[in-house]
């Protein structure tokens, strides 16, 4: 069998993958990449960029319908056939030639096939036609696998043809009628982007809609929803699925209620994509998440890294953060820390230190693209209080600060911050409304940088953005005399 050797060999080329092998060759390291797929992930072809691409167009339009002046000039019928044009050219239309092309000038070389671990250090490569080849790894071997849609055991489902999210991302057609299980964020952006484009929408949500967000949040979301006819089945969940000859499923729900739909899309979460690399062969569990330390070396059950202080791994793989940016954010942290120790430069890995992914515990971003959108950073109050933290939290209405109501007529939102009352930092900013979306960072840096609360009053924000919030909320906090 060929054997190659590299510094660094990283599985999985998804937006992860990509940017640990871009950091440690720009370290000075040789690096080989092994996708089985398509070189840019999930997040380039069904997931991040795809369904991004089908909520845009309809967000645009409700943005003129807010706006007497500009609404008066639209008046033909969204083109839902050029929504999914530009889809499917935001997807590159499912070919990877141009990220291949990036790899190339990167210096980075491209294994296609499955990667497997098959020892400490080596990863063995099987193409679609069962050749294989041999990658030793120098200095480090990255796991960067990423996720799948995880299907609930529900008698009948896995014989509907049920839609993951992929399924809905690529979507050739808008069904007449989607019921979705699943009030989570793909649950629920898809339930806004399919609505919006034609379905009648069902949604069945378990643990209710978007329970990690603020309360304040999820419920504009739900209300926003059920205007727009989609139908909310909250804390209930199907019992069983059933696909009929004539092609329509049925969904028995816990409640006694039933749902008729011509497809369901499955949206309950994720698994991690372990199950089949090897895993066993350098003692750890396939099919199970990975554990990481700070600069996301793997750790075994005691912890450390023990003998596998080789072996990292950085994106959805690790569960820490389930985000595009957040795993990439990683790959630099690893990158680094892969060339430094390979040059014997120092590793900083206190937190924040340049080897450490301290923001995954402390300052996450995300925005939930549903209509109003949701732009959240750091805790909400109360995971703060779950974590043990003595906070005060403060709310105040989006849709009163004048830059809200110049924005759009009807603006409705509303925006909450999360202060750590012992050290008068905040821990958790967000915002529910139209457009808040670019408005995010700033809270991201406020929390990142620790900016005391007493150092905000001075951040003032200009006259008339809907930044004026933020004014707004250490009103409602209250100044120290
Ligand atoms: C519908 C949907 C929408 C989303 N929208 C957003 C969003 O707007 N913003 C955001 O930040 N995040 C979003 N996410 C999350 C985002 O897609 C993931 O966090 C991101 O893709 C994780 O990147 P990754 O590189 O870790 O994994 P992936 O993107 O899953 O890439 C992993 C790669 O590894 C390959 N691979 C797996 N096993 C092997 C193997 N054994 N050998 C070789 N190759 C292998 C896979 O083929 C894949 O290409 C969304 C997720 C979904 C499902
Ligand atoms: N804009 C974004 O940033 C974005 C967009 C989409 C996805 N993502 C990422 O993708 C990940 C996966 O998203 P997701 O929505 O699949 O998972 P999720 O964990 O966010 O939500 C899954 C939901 O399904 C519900 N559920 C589980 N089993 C159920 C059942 N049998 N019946 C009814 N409801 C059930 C759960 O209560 C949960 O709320 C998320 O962690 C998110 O970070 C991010």
């Amino acid at each position: 069998m060929t054997r190659n050797t590299f510094d660094v060999v990283v599985i999985g080329a998804g937006p992860v993958g990509e940017n640990v092998a871009d950091r440690v060759a720009q370290g000075g390291l040789t690096v080989a990449i092994v996708e089985r797929e398509l070189v840019g992930g999930e997040c380039s072809y069904w997931a991040c960029m795809p369904t991004k691409a089908l909520l845009r167009d309809t967000a645009a339009l409700r943005a003129v319908h807010s706006l007497p002046g500009a609404r008066a000039a639209v008046t033909g019928e969204p083109d839902v056939a050029a929504t999914l044009a530009r889809r499917d050219a935001f997807a590159s239309h499912w070919h990877d030639d141009g990220q291949v092309t990036w790899l190339n000038q990167a210096g980075i070389s491209l294994f296609r096939g499955v990667g497997r671990l098959s020892g400490p250090r080596t990863v063995e490569v099987t193409d679609t036609d069962g050749d294989r080849i041999t990658l030793d790894a120098r200095q480090a071997v990255v796991v960067a696998t990423g996720s799948g849609a995880l299907l609930p055991q529900i008698p009948g489902l896995a014989e509907s043809a049920p839609w993951t999210s992929r399924d809905a991302a690529a979507a050739a057609s808008i069904p007449a009628r989607l019921a979705i299980i699943g009030g989570g964020v793909v649950g629920a952006e898809m339930a806004t982007a399919f609505a919006a484009l034609g379905s009648q929408v069902t949604m069945v949500a378990r643990d209710g809609l978007l329970p990690a967000v603020e309360p304040f949040a999820s419920d504009l979301v739900a209300e926003a929803l059920k205007a727009r006819g989609v139908a909310l089945h909250l804390l209930t969940e199907p019992e069983s699925v059933h696909r009929d000859e004539s092609g329509t499923v049925r969904l028995a729900l816990a409640d006694g209620s039933t749902v008729e739909a011509d497809d369901v899309l499955v949206a309950t979460g994720r698994t991690p994509g372990t199950g089949d690399l090897g895993l066993e062969h350098v003692g750890l569990t396939p099919g199970a998440w990975l554990h990481v330390d700070e600069s996301l070396r793997v750790v075994g059950p005691d912890g450390t890294p023990g003998d596998n202080a080789w072996l990292y791994a950085a994106g959805d793989v690790n569960r820490r953060a389930l985000l595009t940016h957040q795993g990439k954010y990683q790959a630099r942290a690893l990158g680094d820390a892969i060339a430094a120790r390979a040059n014997g430069t120092p590793v900083d890995t206190t937190p924040w230190g340049r080897h450490a992914a301290t923001a995954d515990e402390r300052a996450v971003p995300q925005v939930i693209f549903t209509d109003p959108e949701i732009a959240s950073v750091g805790h909400t109050a109360a995971s703060a209080e779950a974590a043990g933290l003595r906070i005060r939290a403060v709310e105040y209405d989006l849709g009163a600060v004048a830059g809200a109501a110049l924005h759009a007529d009807g603006y409705t939102g509303r925006a909450g911050m999360v202060v750590d009352e012992d050290r008068k930092v905040l821990v958790g900013f967000t915002m529910a409304g139209p457009d808040v979306a670019e408005l995010l960072h700033a809270a991201t840096i406020a929390i990142t940088a620790e900016v005391p609360v007493d150092r905000l009053w001075h951040a003032v924000p200009a006259y008339p953005t809907i930044s004026e919030i933020w004014l707004r909320l250490l009103e409602a906090y209250g100044r120290e005399d």
